[in-house]
């Protein structure tokens, strides 16, 4: 028997994931059509899989897997796009959604031009700082880790360009310390609002962006001393604003979701 899905590819600052809509189209085994759909060459190509599904505590539930499979507890640039996806295809006509993840309920407020939405601002909630990390020899480097529901390495560097991502990436995601393995961010601070990061992401390697990881750097910089609570994040593939806010201590993301294509999928 073979079965036709209804996917809309869209994109968070070039952070790219297939979205599916399983009020229509119920997925029985997201991890392996994650990790076949995600292909660049034999699948459709994206940084991973989000499934759009009904919620008896929220608006909507979002899940995240990884191109390789895993699933996370959430994902920045996906919940934007789940904000979009929502609004502009008539399955809400609210512009403020409470969105079920596994790490929380997270609200989204959309700001919509003509029908289209055009950034989304997402309430992530309390991020948790869970210490600095000092590696030895190995890697010359002293790391802050902040949870964001999924975890995050941050390290500041002098230059971002002299960064080998693809050879430490995988090494810190793996490392032995973090047995739930690690997102791993490498951050340079341009001014006090503003901060250059590239991300090696769990599960999915380099992408272009991480909304949860932009969160991370943008807490991680003001743990450390080194930007105010309100900084915008330039990431490969486009940038976001981040505010932490003080009385609330919940971090606020804004950024833009963009749809790429609408396309059918048939397997057996
Ligand atoms: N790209 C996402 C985060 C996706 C999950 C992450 N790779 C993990 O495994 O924790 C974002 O925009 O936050």
């Amino acid at each position: 028997m073979t079965n036709t899905v209804r996917f809309t590819k869209m994109h968070g600052a070039g952070n790219d994931y297939i979205y599916v809509d399983t009020f229509r189209y119920p997925i029985a085994n997201p991890e392996e059509k994650a990790i076949e759909w995600s292909k660049f060459h034999t699948g459709i190509g994206s940084d991973g899989l989000i499934l759009i599904g009904y919620s008896n505590k929220a608006d909507f539930n979002m899940r995240i897997f990884n191109a390789d499979g895993s699933e996370a507890m959430m994902c920045g640039n996906g919940s934007r796009c789940v904000g979009k996806y929502v609004y502009e295809y008539g399955l809400t006509e609210k512009t403020e959604i409470t969105l079920e993840t596994l790490s929380g309920i997270k609200t989204l407020k959309l700001q919509v031009d003509k029908g289209i939405v055009i950034a989304v601002t997402v309430d992530m909630g309390s991020p948790v700082s869970t210490g600095s990390v000092l590696f030895g020899d190995e890697f010359p480097y002293q790391s802050t880790q902040v949870s964001m529901g999924n975890p995050h390495l941050v390290t500041f560097v002098e230059d971002i360009n002299q960064i080998d991502l693809p050879e430490i990436g995988p090494k810190l995601e793996h490392y032995p310390l973090f047995p739930d393995r690690t997102n791993v961010e490498f951050a340079q601070i341009i001014g006090k609002d503003k901060i250059r990061m590239r991300v090696w992401e769990r599960g999915s390697g380099i992408t272009q962006a991480c909304g949860t990881g932009a969160c991370a750097t943008a807490v991680a910089a003001v743990i450390n001393g080194l930007a105010s609570r309100k900084s915008e994040i330039i990431m490969d593939g486009g940038a976001v604003t981040i505010e932490w806010d003080e009385v609330t201590e919940h971090v606020l993301m804004t950024g833009p979701a963009t749809k790429v294509f609408d396309g059918e999928i048939t397997f057996s």
